[in-house]
């Protein structure tokens, strides 16, 4: 069986409106391991919502493939599940934390019990079992962020996609989250790409940081983060492997949005224009 989980080839998305069209993706192409953790980072406005927002099969693309698991992405494939950055919105602020979660798995079909066992998990992993009765709006916003997590976690999917979803927490909680983020991912072997704008968080996160061009987005450069598994909010983040690659990464995306792209493929290899050689 091959390893892929998902192949994003050509992808291209132009928004069309009122005579003014937006070309926000010219041509992605990348693949993503099964059980791997990609982060995706850009200039604002480079496309890192849309592109993630066609994988998801919730935005139709104006040309290109995704594959998820070799099967074409034409709607919201099963075994996908997406956290957004507004838990606020994300969240039914009539159904219980418990409620919350548990809806996916009963539109899944699954009998009450094993919902509530599932539920019960997935609460206990993201440690918000004390609030399983309470309503959305009574949770701080980083518990909210936790329903969200644990909501995609107990449907058990195979991808797991995650569109800036700690940008509306405090500091703290985002360091809390990424490591909750980082220990699901390793525990449940689930595929994450996750989109972020802050480039410490791709770096901490990833295996790999995906660098987007400036509009209209192209891959710019596949960074392999070169980090042990056993990852510490203060240990990884003031070693030298970390300033590599952050500052790598950091000085990738001044480049886009100076507007360099890559060269024209003309031997397989890709090159940027200003003589980088990136992955392809
Ligand atoms: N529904 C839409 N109609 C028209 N243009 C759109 C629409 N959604 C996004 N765009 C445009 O597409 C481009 C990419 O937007 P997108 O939100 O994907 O970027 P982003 O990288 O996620 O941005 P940010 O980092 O600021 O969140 C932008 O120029 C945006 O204005």
């Amino acid at each position: 069986m091959s390893t892929t989980a998902l192949d994003v080839r050509n992808l291209a998305k132009t928004y069309d409106g009122h005579g003014r069209d937006v070309e926000a993706v010219r041509d992605l192409t990348f693949r993503v391991d099964r059980g791997e953790l990609v982060c995706v980072v850009g200039p604002s406005g480079a496309g890192k919502t849309t592109l993630l927002r066609c994988v998801a099969g919730l935005l139709d693309s104006s040309g290109g493939t995704v594959h998820l698991d070799g099967v074409p992405v034409t709607g919201p494939p099963a075994g996908m599940a997406v956290v957004f950055q507004e838990y606020g919105r994300s969240l039914f602020p009539w159904l219980t934390v418990r409620g919350n979660v548990g809806l996916p798995l009963k539109e899944k079909g699954l009998d009450r019990p094993t919902r509530a066992a599932k539920v019960d998990a997935a609460l206990a992993a993201v440690g918000l079992c004390d609030s399983a009765d309470a309503h959305p709006w009574q949770l701080s916003g980083g518990m909210q962020q936790r329903v969200a997590i644990a909501r995609a976690v107990a449907y058990e999917p195979s991808v797991l996609l995650m569109d800036e979803p700690f940008a509306s927490v405090d500091a703290q909680t985002r360091a809390e989250l990424e490591d909750l983020v980082r220990d699901l991912w390793q525990d449940l072997g689930v595929t994450v790409l996750f989109v972020t704008h802050d480039i410490d968080e791709a770096v901490y996160l990833g295996q790999r940081v995906l660098v987007l061009s400036n509009r209209p987005t192209v891959v710019l450069e596949d960074v392999r983060v070169d980090l042990p598994t056993a990852r510490d909010q203060l240990r990884t983040r003031s070693s030298p492997a970390f300033a590599a690659a952050r500052n790598r990464v950091y000085e990738l995306v001044q480049r886009a949005k100076q507007g360099h792209r890559p060269l024209p493929r003309a031997t397989g290899a890709r090159a940027m224009s200003t003589g980088t050689t990136a992955e392809g």
